[in-house]
């Protein structure tokens, strides 16, 4: 009885990992990947997938057979602005990513893009103090920059003193994170306040990427580049992390999408690369994570009721 009150009188914090599904195409393997990964790297959270209307019905049963908590959003546009030039022109989708705010029934969650794969326990992230924004600083020196005053100068904020922000620009960009893993605090009222600012906010580069830099530049607080590695850091700033400590990968570097993967594109027949995307299929192939051995093992090994 007393064991019982004792969890009841506790308040556990809701915590998960959520990620975001859009259209009929192959993501829905980034996010069979991002949920067996998980398992294997022994997470105590589910994965909650946000996802819009055009999701299909067998992907949905794909995605909860594998234990994700299938959430469906409303699709959420930018305000037209036919000046807008995205850095990919199916950035726009990416905008319905700010609909996660909306999950105010958990405490604290952590965003992965379903081209995030989790090859370390990073459980521990969620007990980082509240009321920041935490995430990765991202790299400039891509070619998908090439419309940007960073890029053009050759500014980089992972290697500040290789090319110094030209007094004439005024002081140096604020620091920028990359948008494809962050932790956060869901909120209805910072929710229905981004709602109305997104309706003010001419689109940029870099879509609901850049919105959220400049929304949360107040509280935004960088965490080590190993937490959402952003393949370009491979070759473009190597010095900035070591490869044997990276705990999630990011695979946005052209070419690099493990599941469309074919080598050809610039940078794609590096080592460190193939070996990055075996790993990932490793996890994908691996049926010991899939969620239905994972039960049947734990029904299993579980005591027999007395
Ligand atoms: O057709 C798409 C495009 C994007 N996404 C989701 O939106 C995220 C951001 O897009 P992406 O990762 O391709 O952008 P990148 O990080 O490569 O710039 C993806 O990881 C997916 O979670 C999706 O589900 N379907
Ligand atoms: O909609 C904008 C997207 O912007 C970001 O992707 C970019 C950016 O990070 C560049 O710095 C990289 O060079 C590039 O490869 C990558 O595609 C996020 O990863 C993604 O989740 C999403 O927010
Ligand atoms: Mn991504």
């Amino acid at each position: 009885m007393a064991l019982e009150a004792t969890t009841k009188s506790v308040n556990f914090p809701k915590r998960a990992y959520v990620t975001f599904l859009a259209g009929a195409g192959d993501y829905v393997k980034g996010m069979v990947g991002l949920a067996k990964g998980l398992r294997k790297a022994k997470s105590a959270y589910p994965l909650v997938v946000a996802m819009l209307p055009d999701v299909p019905e067998e992907h949905r049963c794909i995605l909860e057979s594998q234990g994700c908590i299938l959430r469906e959003i409303v699709p959420l546009s930018p305000p037209e602005n036919h000046t807008a030039k995205f850095a990919m022109a199916y950035y726009v989708i990416n905008y319905s990513k700010l609909r996660i705010w909306e999950f105010e029934e958990y405490d604290k969650l952590i965003y992965l893009d379903g081209d995030i794969q989790v090859f370390g326990n990073i459980d521990h992230l969620f007990d980082l103090p509240d009321g920041y924004f935490y995430a990765v600083m991202d790299c400039f020196c891509e070619n998908v920059w090439i419309n940007s005053t960073q890029h053009n100068i050759g500014y980089c904020q992972q290697c500040p003193e290789r090319v110094q922000w030209p007094a004439e620009l005024g002081s140096p960009p604020p620091l920028y994170f990359n948008a494809g893993m962050f932790v956060y605090e869901p909120k209805l009222s910072t929710y229905q306040d981004i709602l109305e600012t997104v309706k003010v906010t001419p689109p940029t580069l870099f879509a609901e990427q850049d919105f959220l830099n400049m929304y949360f530049k107040d509280i935004y607080k960088p965490i080590p580049p190993i937490y959402n590695l952003v393949l370009a850091m491979l070759w473009r700033h190597p010095e900035n992390f070591n490869f044997d400590e990276i705990k999630v990968a990011h695979y946005c570097a052209a070419g690099s999408k493990p599941w469309r993967y074919t080598g050809k594109e610039e940078n794609m027949q590096r080592e460190d690369i193939k070996n990055l995307v075996k790993k990932w299929w490793d996890i994908y192939e691996d049926e010991s994570l899939d969620y239905k051995n994972i039960i049947a093992d734990h029904d299993k090994n579980a005591p027999s009721a007395a």
